[in-house]
């Protein structure tokens, strides 16, 4: 048997060969089921447990994500990425998410406003070298200087209204940013999401790059094509120039001008459309790349001196080589699809004037023309029925340089709406799991799986607990006890054998494959609870010393005094602390400024000023000395907290009243 009640025997004890049963009842306090080879259950039952979704969705994500073309290569993100059906719907999906106030409807519908009111005023600048040109062919001073005159005025004007449309496109821009990324976060940054996302969303590669760059790529791209840039028109003018300038080019040209237009401009579309899909998968697959490539230098800059006392780097030098490489042969990849994209870009933009010589030649050869222009106006007539057609042909030029330039547009899209509804499955799945089971906060209540109740007593009780990793190994198989306040048990065994997976479950960050649990709720406001410290030090970014004691808690109301903080970092030893950093009010970057073994220290003080009826512990005494990891559990101890610990050294068994020991 492998369970030790040190209180009974005062030495640990390794067990032995000869007795593996189920369960071994202790004493009336505690009752634990060890894991043995027996009690694996058969193949077929380890089978079911790896068709689990969790399982499904891991080997899902796994098999996306290092395929045979290395790190980043995800074949099905890339072929989804297309202007098709599936775009579109992902772009209404995303406009949704945009558009949640009648303030945001109202700015957007600023825009449509904006652009009519330009494309007005634009109408009287194209007509006015017709009127000026009849002025000077009349030899008419006085009407010159009157049309030069009135041109200056829809100049200034049309100046304006395009400066205004520049400001409304960009801050439309800025709202819908905020809206999609607040919904966003919201979603990815509560209930724990942004831990399990990682476990169970299949092929949702860096939902950090995807928030923070991705999103703005959709709302900048999104509000230039509606709206248009400094450099070009956007939907909204090309449509109203189609609309407006047709009525204008019929009445001028005749229907064979407009049947010109339209003929060649669909002409040109088509072959853009089809031209936009073979670019467009492949920047879908640059933004991955190249959040690699992020990714590992911000992981040489934040562990440079893990690196450094390792090695050379020269790992880390290949990899973000192989990652360039990827990007640099993906990007050239890019640039040759786009050759054929920008000849029918470049091919219709001069071809236009062509076609509009072509129809003007028709119009005035076949006689129409003239039929009906006074030979005084026809100068006019040509300045203006120029006007117009160009006008018409550049509405189309709008509309099919904007579709050579969404390639990247879709594949932000895609990404963002792919976060996005992988984010609301997990929230779904959350949901069903809180229908049948009861009780606790919000965020415990979320957590909640009809495995795991939480209770009023401030108890921590397992009963056949079972735990599979999402790989589908079952790591235990029926673990049952009772830890109460002042308790205290250790949990040991190999590497890798489950212990940190155990604590997963009991957070709730995995789900119980069998059996159940009931524990006090973590996290509350304060004081009490389950506190759980995990393996690694984690001090949060801009807090004071006084804050990283309380975080999680940093916003509740405290009216401790300081003194009450400097005595709980006595207790760990850090008292120099305060003076060295200037004081418990002062920022620092603490992960630089304190050693690791200060670091696990100050978030043994969080516990300590927590004083939860129940902290698990995680090998947070790991880089203390003996005698400060006695202090500290003779803390917890005076305190009256139930202690679950994990760990490997000897030196915790005297500090424990039970010994749980997983077997591999
Ligand atoms: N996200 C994951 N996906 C798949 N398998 C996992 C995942 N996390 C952990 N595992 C596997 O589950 C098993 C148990 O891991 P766990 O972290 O519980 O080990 P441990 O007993 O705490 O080990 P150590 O003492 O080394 O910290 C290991 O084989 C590990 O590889």
């Amino acid at each position: 048997m492998d369970v030790t009640d040190t209180r009974r025997t005062g030495k640990a004890s390794t067990g032995s060969d000869d007795d593996e049963s189920d369960v071994a009842l202790m004493d009336n306090s505690v009752s634990i089921s060890m894991v043995t080879d027996n009690t694996y259950g058969t193949i077929d039952e380890q089978e079911d447990a790896k068709k689990s979704a969790f399982f499904g969705a891991i080997q899902q994500r796994a098999d996306g994500r290092y395929g045979a073309e290395g790190w980043g290569y995800e074949p099905e993100g890339v072929l989804l990425s297309k202007l098709n059906v599936g775009f579109f719907k992902s772009l209404w999906h995303l406009s949704q998410l945009a558009l949640t106030s009648w303030r945001e409807w109202m700015l957007f519908l600023t825009l449509p406003v904006t652009v009519a009111a330009y494309i007005w005023v634009g109408y009287y600048v194209m007509l006015a070298p017709g009127y000026i040109y009849t002025a000077l062919i009349n030899d008419d001073l006085d009407d010159f200087i009157y049309r030069c005159t009135v041109l200056l005025g829809w100049v200034s004007l049309i100046s304006v209204i395009k400066v205004f449309r520049q400001f409304i496109t960009s801050w439309i821009s800025n709202e819908w940013r905020n809206s999609i990324t607040t919904t966003i976060h919201e979603l990815y940054m509560t209930d724990l999401r942004y831990y399990t996302i990682q476990i169970n969303a299949a092929g949702v590669d860096n939902p950090d790059q995807r928030i923070v760059t991705d999103i703005k790529g959709v709302t900048t791209e999104f509000s230039k094509i509606l709206g248009g840039s400094a450099g070009s028109g956007g939907l909204y003018e090309g449509f109203g120039n189609i609309l407006w300038y047709s009525v204008q080019t019929a009445q001028r040209a005749g229907w064979y001008g407009l049947v010109m237009a339209y003929g060649w401009s669909a002409l040109m579309a088509v072959f853009s459309v089809l031209l936009i899909n073979v670019v467009a998968p492949w920047v879908f697959r640059q933004e991955r790349f190249e959040a690699l490539f992020r990714f590992l230098h911000v992981t040489v800059r934040t562990r440079a001196e893990d690196i450094a006392f390792l090695g050379t780097g020269g790992h880390e030098r290949n990899s973000v080589k192989k990652t360039l490489d990827h990007c640099v042969d993906n990007t050239k990849k890019i640039i040759t699809r786009q050759v054929y994209l920008n000849s029918v870009e470049f091919a219709f933009g001069y071809l236009t004037t062509l076609i509009m010589y072509v129809s003007l030649g028709i119009a005035v050869f076949s006689g129409l023309a003239w039929n009906f222009t006074p030979e005084s106006e026809r100068a006019q007539w040509i300045a203006q029925t120029s006007g117009s057609f160009i006008s018409l042909l550049f509405g189309f030029t709008i509309l099919i340089q904007m579709s050579t330039q969404t390639s990247d547009f879709v594949a932000f899209v895609m990404r963002v709406s792919e976060l996005h509804k992988a984010l609301l499955a997990e929230k779904e799945k959350r949901s069903n799991g809180h229908q049948s089971s009861a009780g606790g906060s919000r965020d415990e209540a979320l957590l909640n799986t009809s495995s795991f109740s939480v209770s009023d007593a401030q108890e921590l009780q397992t009963d056949k607990l079972q735990i599979t990793s999402p790989a589908g190994d079952v790591l235990v198989t029926s673990l049952s006890f009772v830890l109460k306040q002042g308790d205290s048990l250790l949990v040991m065994g190999a590497s890798g054998g489950g212990k940190t997976s155990l604590l997963r479950v009991l957070r709730g960050l995995w789900p119980a494959s069998n059996g159940s649990f009931s524990r006090p709720p973590a996290l509350t406001d304060g004081k009490g609870g389950v506190f759980f410290l995990p393996q690694r030090p984690y001090l949060a970014y801009e807090l004071t010393l006084k804050q990283q004691m309380m975080y999680p808690n940093v916003n509740v109301e405290c009216n401790d005094s300081d003194d009450v903080f400097i005595d709980v970092l006595g207790e760990v030893g850090l008292t120099g602390i305060v003076r060295r950093v200037g004081g418990l009010n002062v920022i620092a970057d603490w992960q630089v400024m304190l050693s690791v073994g200060e670091q696990q220290r100050l978030c043994l003080a969080r516990v300590l000023w927590h004083n939860p009826a129940i902290a698990i512990l995680d090998e947070s005494t790991a880089s203390l000395d003996v005698e400060w990891e006695k202090s500290v559990y003779a803390a917890l101890k005076r305190r009256g907290v139930g202690v679950l610990s994990v760990g490997h050294r000897e030196s915790l068994i005297p500090l424990h009243n039970k010994v749980l020991r997983l077997k591999e």
